[in-house]
């Protein structure tokens, strides 16, 4: 948040950094300065104009209407309040009109990072064509995850090279040189929370509660970006070609698709970017209408991060 606040000039008064006790006091950089984390608490928000969470949905259940209360837009990175009726669920390429509705409870939510990645490659065909179905499998970094599996995916692979014991503590298995088909707790119907957020948050970005969607989210020993396979079949025939003409003009899209120089999206290319990167597009003769892409996007920046605060900087220019 804070790089990508520095990066794009967020013209920042005063950045006030809150977290637990666990990290007060502690000192982080930005604008030149040594900022200190402060406790959170009801009263954290006097004065504040935006809050940015992402500390869990259990802190924005807790926290984000303090801060509604003391004056502030909540701009909130957790799946707590994603399928509210009353909550506008955004991401600017998609659907910024949304942003408008924040005025009613005060609050705008990030979608799932594997979510927004997607629409944005999609929303432009929705468009053009319609969509009727999407068949999405994604292969997610271990950075969705968070710091520690980042050093657990080092440290298994270091421990392997060294004919070592590996250890599994923020995977049920080792993740290093393997894939393993569990992100988020598994429900009773088989399916795991990963894969209903990207269904059920992509109908209500899209405003399409009719769209048939099924997904497999999937762990990769990747550290970063997030890489999707997504087949969709559109209501009206796209070639290829009509696709690739479509996507060159999205918003937020960067294609890279030309198979024959051994070019298309990847995720060690796409980390550190703010772009959606599509290739790999091709026709599915299988069904009719069917498109197969590839979508790359880092899922710290365009999947979190950078989203949020592009909703800020709309908040500013339309909404102050
Ligand atoms: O693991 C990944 O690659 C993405 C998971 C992102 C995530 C992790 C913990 C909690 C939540 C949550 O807010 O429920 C979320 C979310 O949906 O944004």
């Amino acid at each position: 948040m804070r790089k990508i606040l520095a990066e794009r000039l967020f013209p920042v008064d005063t950045l006030r950094l809150l977290a637990s006790e666990r990290s007060a006091g502690q000192r982080l950089a930005f604008g030149g300065r040594q900022i200190p984390v402060e406790v959170l608490d009801d009263d954290s928000f006097e004065d504040i104009d935006i809050a940015l969470f992402s500390a869990g949905s259990s802190v924005s259940a807790r926290y984000a209407q303090a801060a509604v209360d003391a004056g502030a837009v909540v701009i909130d990175n957790t799946s707590h309040f994603r399928m509210d009726d009353e909550i506008p669920l955004v991401v600017p390429e998609v659907n910024a009109y949304k942003i408008a509705d924040h005025a009613h409870r005060g609050i705008i939510a990030n979608p799932n990072c594997s979510t927004i990645q997607m629409v944005v490659a999609l929303k432009p065909l929705y468009d053009a064509a319609g969509i009727t179905r999407i068949v999405v499998s994604t292969y997610q970094s271990v950075s969705g995850a968070g710091r520690r599996a980042m050093e657990e995916l080092g440290k298994q692979t270091a421990a392997l090279f060294n004919s070592q014991e590996v250890e599994c503590e923020q995977f049920p298995h080792q993740i290093a040189f393997n894939c393993i088909p569990h992100i988020d707790s598994f429900l009773p119907d088989g399916y795991t929370k990963e894969e209903v957020k990207m269904v059920q948050e992509t109908r209500k970005i899209l405003d399409d509660p009719e769209i048939r969607i099924t997904a497999t989210a999937v762990r990769v020993p990747v550290f970063c970006s997030h890489s999707e396979s997504i087949n969709v079949e559109t209501r009206t025939k796209l070639s290829a070609g009509d696709v690739r003409a479509i996507l060159r003009e999205a918003p937020g899209v960067l294609l890279q698709d030309d198979p024959q120089g051994n070019d298309y999206p990847l995720a060690t290319q796409a980390t550190g970017k703010d772009a959606t990167y599509v290739g790999r597009i091709r026709e599915d003769d299988s069904v009719e209408n069917g498109i197969n892409l590839w979508v790359v996007a880092d899922n710290l920046r365009k999947g979190a991060a950078l989203n949020a605060v592009q909703i800020a900087e709309i908040l500013i220019r339309d909404y102050h």
